[in-house]
């Protein structure tokens, strides 16, 4: 009796394991494979990919660059990055049958760190000093459901990895991308938007902290990014346009806990029902490469066909403000060295909830800003807010002192004001 249960045991396993194979090596994968195929279609092309040494990014490189693109892979860690490239050139090398990295593009190691706004500056300034032109940047890098973080600015680590990070990035990068053009910017969303909401409130998470809604509104924030990039680059020859990759087998999921015994099945399903990266990375490959896409833009994409968004990742106005608040936040950090004690001491509990205010208004006061960066940051800001219709200052500003009202209760009053203001 015990021998025939374990027997139906082992025959259950066995017939289960050659489904799953079976599901694997099956069903409309090989139809997903629908990159360009020209191989030299990418020559003469620059391509930045950030989180390029891992999973989708790493997949996308190495298509890139068997497409012939100089690719730069832009990564947090150096070691992990060159490791990956020197991978990626010896498959190459094997695949084309030559030494690598002979006729094909060329691979660029950068350290880029998306956690730290100094990190995509010094990024930045090195990639525009060094390179003539770029051609394609795909915004990969993610992070998924981690617990609470905040990165090194403060922001909460996958609104500011997964949106910030490339939302900067990819404004410091314009310049180059628009005298490029026809150039193309590629945004690495997922379908798990659908579960996001862009709750201007709490951006920061600082009420209360979802690891799951984050990652979604974090995605959320890319398409809404997607959208108003799209509407501002019209006439460009610059285009911009989202993707979801679909479930792809990659490291994504570091932070999701699998109890041990549970890890072969997880993994044996996830063989089975997931997609490779190479299969996950066709979109991406696809919206950098297809002339297919050429001029297209603003559009989000799936299995490199367009497809339907909900309204709520359509909706302009949201798209705006929170364009609108991510130069906020990322102007705020430009000028916000080491608050002095008599600043921390300036603003009370509500100040408090957002950071930002005061330090906003440190703009023109604060020689910790150039004139150059002010042109660049803080009139798309102080633009920003006059679009929007700055609303009455709850505190009395100092004479000659800028004092900036806007909606989403972000305000800029110098410190002494708010001090003033509270006594
Ligand atoms: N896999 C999937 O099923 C899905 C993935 N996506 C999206 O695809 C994208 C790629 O993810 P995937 O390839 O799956 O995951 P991986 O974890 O394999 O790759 C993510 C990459 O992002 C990098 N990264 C993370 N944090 C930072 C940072 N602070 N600065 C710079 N780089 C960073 C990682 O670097 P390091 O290796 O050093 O950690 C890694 O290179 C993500 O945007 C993700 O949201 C969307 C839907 C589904
Ligand atoms: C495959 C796999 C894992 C899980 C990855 C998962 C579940 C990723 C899901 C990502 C999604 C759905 C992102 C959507 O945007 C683990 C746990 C690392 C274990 C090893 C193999």
């Amino acid at each position: 009796m015990a021998l025939a249960t374990v027997a139906a045991a082992l025959l259950a396993a066995l017939g289960g394991t050659l489904w799953l194979a079976a599901r694997r090596f099956s069903g409309p994968r090989g139809q997903r494979m629908q990159g360009s195929r020209d191989r030299s279609a990418m020559h003469g092309k620059t391509v930045l990919i950030t989180g390029a040494n891992s999973g989708l990014g790493r997949a996308t490189a190495a298509e890139l660059l068997r497409l012939g693109a100089r690719v730069i892979m832009g990564c947090r860690d150096r070691s992990r990055a060159e490791e990956a490239a020197g991978q990626l050139l010896q498959e190459l090398g094997q695949a084309g049958g030559q030494e690598p990295n002979a006729s094909e593009g060329q691979l660029i190691v950068k350290e880029l760190d998306l956690a730290s706004l100094r990190s995509v500056r010094a990024f930045c300034q090195e990639l525009l000093q060094e390179e003539p032109r770029l051609d394609v940047l795909i915004n990969n890098a993610g992070v998924f459901q981690c617990p609470y973080m905040k990165t090194e600015d403060g922001f909460e680590m996958q609104f500011g990895v997964n949106h910030l990070g490339h939302f900067l990035l990819t404004n410091l990068l314009l310049g180059l991308l628009k005298s490029s053009a026809p150039s193309r910017i590629v945004v690495v969303s997922s379908k798990l938007y659908k579960y996001g909401d862009i709750n201007f409130e709490d951006l920061n998470s600082e009420q209360s902290y979802n690891k799951s809604f984050c990652y979604s509104r974090s995605k959320l924030a890319n398409i809404l990014f997607t959208k108003e990039l799209a509407r501002r680059l019209e006439g460009s020859n610059v285009t911009v346009n989202v993707l979801h990759p679909g479930i792809v087998r990659t490291n994504l999921g570091r932070h999701i806990h699998i109890p041990l015994l549970a890890r072969p099945l997880f993994n044996l399903v996830s063989w089975a029902f997931f997609k490779t990266p190479l299969e996950g990375a066709q979109t991406s490959i696809y919206l950098a490469s297809s002339p297919e896409v050429e001029g297209v833009s603003g559009r989000y994409f799936g299995d490199c066909k367009e497809e339907e968004l909900l309204p709520k990742a359509m909706d302009e106005s949201v798209a705006r403000k929170l364009w609108d608040i991510s130069e906020v936040m990322i102007v705020v950090i430009l000028v916000q060295k080491s608050p002095s004690p008599k600043s921390q001491s300036a603003y009370g509990p509500q100040e408090r909830a957002s950071k930002w205010n005061w330090v906003v208004a440190h703009l023109l006061m604060d020689n910790s800003v150039t004139p150059l960066e002010f042109a660049l940051w803080a009139w798309p800001c102080v633009f920003g807010f006059t679009i929007l219709g700055p609303r009455p200052c709850p505190q009395r500003a100092l004479p000659g002192q800028l004092c900036l009202c806007a909606p989403l209760g972000v305000s800029a009053c110098p410190p002494e004001t708010l001090k003033g203001n509270k006594a």
